[in-house]
């Protein structure tokens, strides 16, 4: 099968972009990570779909698959993308877009400056809908935020690392961190993703914040690894920050790939991620 797509990145979040509504996509779990195999495709953190919605009020459907060809509800930067894809493609001519994913319906806009700023709707902090099971542990309060103890392991030392849990409409575990550039992402990342408190996996950040409207951020991505940006998690991570009472919104987050900026209202209010969504190149790929 030959399929035309594009390549993009947000903040170096690379992306692999198809138009599903004018080619036949239909791939298997293996081709997708086949597509986003740096050596063997053409190399991405997450493969993103434009369909037609299926359900009322939305523009389009935006579908998401992780490196690891698993598909998942939401990508922050991903979103960005997606609205400037659609804009250049001439599939719409709206400035503002309402986009329908696994976990909601999502409205990015694009802005005068080339960004694009897109409202995530409110980030779910029940810890069961996560989903993390947080029976016969005891969370430790702190502002308006429980944290949870997760034992890993670093080397041969047990550790007990507190974190936030937050869904953005995918699953986070939010750590603080004095130093992200030592923090030990290779080593925990994994055993965070993986830690059976989380039945859905999760999506592993490290936050170091600088000053109350700056952090530094991390994140070992389920199913991708560590990414130079991770537009949820940038949320996942401010939403927490807030709620400890360490962060007032808006919040500079930087990122290795490049910078995001979050503001957040509060309990109920949506999260907006603001940021760059820029094309790399076009081509074709039989696969
Ligand atoms: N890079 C993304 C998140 C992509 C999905 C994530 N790895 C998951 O499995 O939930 C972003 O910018 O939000």
């Amino acid at each position: 099968m030959k399929l035309k797509f594009t390549k993009m990145q947000g903040a170096g979040n690379d992306f692999v972009v198809i138009d599903a509504i004018h080619q036949q996509v239909d791939l298997s779990a293996a081709q997708w990570q086949r597509l986003a195999d740096r050596r063997f495709g053409v190399g991405a953190d997450q493969i993103l779909i434009v369909e037609r919605p299926t359900v009322a009020g939305a523009d389009f459907r935006y579908r998401i698959f992780n490196s690891d060809g698993g598909e998942v509800e939401q990508c922050g930067n991903g979103a960005r993308a997606f609205a400037r894809f659609v804009s250049d493609q001439g599939l719409s001519g709206e400035r503002s877009i309402r986009v329908q994913t696994m976990s909601g319906i999502i409205a990015p806009a694009l802005e005068d400056d080339g960004s694009v700023t897109v409202d995530m709707g409110a980030p779910v902090l029940e810890p069961a809908a996560v989903p993390f099971d947080s029976q016969g542990l005891d969370g430790l309060p702190e502002g308006r935020d429980l944290l949870w103890p997760l034992n890993l392991q670093l080397g041969e030392r047990p550790l007990t690392v507190p974190v936030s849990v937050v869904s953005m409409g995918n699953p986070h575990a939010v750590q603080t961190v004095p130093d992200v550039d030592t923090a030990p992402v290779a080593e925990l990342g994994p055993q965070v993703e993986h830690h059976p408190r989380f039945p859905k996996r999760v999506n592993a950040g490290f936050m170091q914040v600088v000053d109350r409207n700056h952090v530094k951020l991390r994140v070992f991505e389920r199913g991708a690894g560590e990414t130079l940006a991770c537009g949820t998690g940038a949320c996942a991570a401010v939403v927490a920050g807030i709620r400890r009472g360490l962060l007032d919104s808006p919040v500079r987050v930087s990122a290795r790939g490049g910078e995001l900026s979050i503001a957040w209202a509060g309990e109920g209010a949506p999260v907006y991620l603001s940021g760059p969504a820029v094309t790399v190149f076009e081509g074709e790929i039989t696969i």
